[in-house]
């Protein structure tokens, strides 16, 4: 029995990219700066969260080994528990750090073209693009047209959109185009329609993805997303890992938004759920479901939307410690045969200036009944994962990279 089960914590970076500088991003650092703040008590949240941060289940699978091989340093206020998983840091060859380029490259396959990005200029996007959507779409007109952060702009706009019935469109760093809409007052299939005929138009410019940002709430004080985001992404330019294993006969379970990210390819059923927690009893289902040969693929996105570009350290430790105390869960449930891989797509250090992601390392870590410990150093591509998965499953090796299990593995 070998079947394969990768999960990807979205925007846990353990730093030390070495090409941090070109993005304005050196001595980023999720993992290490919300450990040292937590060290130094400022992750403490009363209900909420206090105390040096705990992962005692993730540092013994390697996470501590993982971060000192990417930054030279030990998380602060952390234990050093001999590992029982195979570790490694692994860095980007993708020439963006958006969720796409990581996911993909994860998956064998990396994107060395630039994605088209939107100006930090105000209007951002071109004025005949925005024409033709207000032609296309027969909308009243948009709002925004320029960068922000989500939650602060339904904040500011929210009111103005539902009066106006103009969606709110906005950018980031990121190659993308978001639209923020109310589910009732807008409508949520209203949205996603619009969603795709963006999509269509935003083609000529490569743009990696059109998100549609649905919320709820009747003023600017209550105003919140919902978990109906969808993301309409351009899909991957070679086939991956996914594509690879639905060529083989087996079934590709997508959980979160790894369905979206993959533009549907290579996935045989999508199971979403609201957040981290509930996707993390979807992963579980997905586990007892997934049979000999099988690929279970989920993204828990938590981590990134809610708190690494809110900048929020101690909603970011407690969502760690809460996937933390899951993890036996799944532990539990590996038969032989069975690897179980937790990584991240980039970072998105909720202590760094501004709200975006964050160049970073990623960690490795792998489990699984047989599996030797040690340390798989640092990996040149994220791409040694998804080929560590493919030949796992015995599928055939990709262009792209090479296995890091097929490294000898240095004993710790
Ligand atoms: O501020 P919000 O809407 O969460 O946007 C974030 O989510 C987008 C998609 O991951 C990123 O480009 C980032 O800007
Ligand atoms: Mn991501
Ligand atoms: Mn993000």
């Amino acid at each position: 029995m070998a079947r394969a089960f990768l999960f990807v914590l979205d925007s846990f970076g353990i730093g030390g990219a070495p090409d941090a500088a070109r993005f304005g991003d050196e001595g980023a650092d999720t993992f290490g700066h919300i450990a040292a703040a937590a060290a130094g008590g400022e992750a403490d949240r009363p209900g909420l969260r206090a105390g040096p941060l705990e992962l005692p289940n993730m540092m013994a699978l390697g996470l501590g080994e993982a971060a000192l091989l990417s930054t030279g340093s030990w998380p602060a206020g952390m234990a050093r528990p001999a590992p029982t998983g195979v570790f490694a840091a692994a860095q980007e060859v993708s020439s963006g750090k958006d969720t796409p380029s990581g996911h993909w490259e994860i998956a064998g396959v990396p994107v060395p073209f630039d994605w088209g990005y939107f100006p930090e200029t105000m209007p951002t996007f071109p004025p005949d693009l925005v024409d033709a959507i207000i032609r296309e779409a027969r909308l009243p007109g948009i709002l925004g047209d320029c960068h922000a952060s989500g939650t602060e702009i339904i904040a500011r706009l929210g009111e103005e959109h539902i009066r106006t019935g103009k969606p709110i469109c906005y950018t980031s760093a990121d190659s993308v185009f978001q639209i923020a809409a109310h589910e009732v007052h807008f409508g949520l299939e209203r949205l996603y329609d619009l969603c795709r005929i963006v999509r269509r138009l935003v083609d000529p410019l490569n743009i990696g993805r059109v998100i549609a940002r649905p919320f709820v709430g009747e003023s600017a004080a209550d105003f919140v997303r919902t978990a109906n985001r969808k993301d309409y992404a351009v899909p991957p330019a070679e086939p991956t890992l996914l594509d690879r294993a639905v060529a083989a006969g087996r079934r590709v379970i997508a959980v979160g938004k790894i369905g979206d990210i993959f533009a549907h390819q290579g996935v045989t059923e999508v199971r979403k759920a609201p957040d981290n927690m509930a996707m993390f009893d979807a992963a579980l289902g997905a586990i007892a479901d997934a049979g000999e040969g099988d690929l279970v693929f989920a993204n828990f996105v938590d981590f990134d939307s809610s708190f690494g570009h809110r900048r929020d350290v101690a909603g970011y430790a407690a969502a760690l410690e809460a996937f933390d105390r899951r993890l036996p869960e799944a532990l539990a449930r590996l038969k032989p045969g069975d690897i179980l891989l937790l990584t991240a797509d980039h970072g998105c250090d909720p202590t760094w200036r501004g709200t975006e992601h964050t160049r970073e390392r990623v960690p490795v870590l792998a489990i699984g009944p047989g599996l030797p410990a040690g340390s798989a150093g640092v990996r040149e591509t994220f791409a040694d994962i998804g080929e560590a998965v493919a030949a796992h499953l015995g599928l055939p090796p990709g262009p792209h990279g090479r296995s890091f299990l097929a490294d000898r593995v240095d004993h710790a």
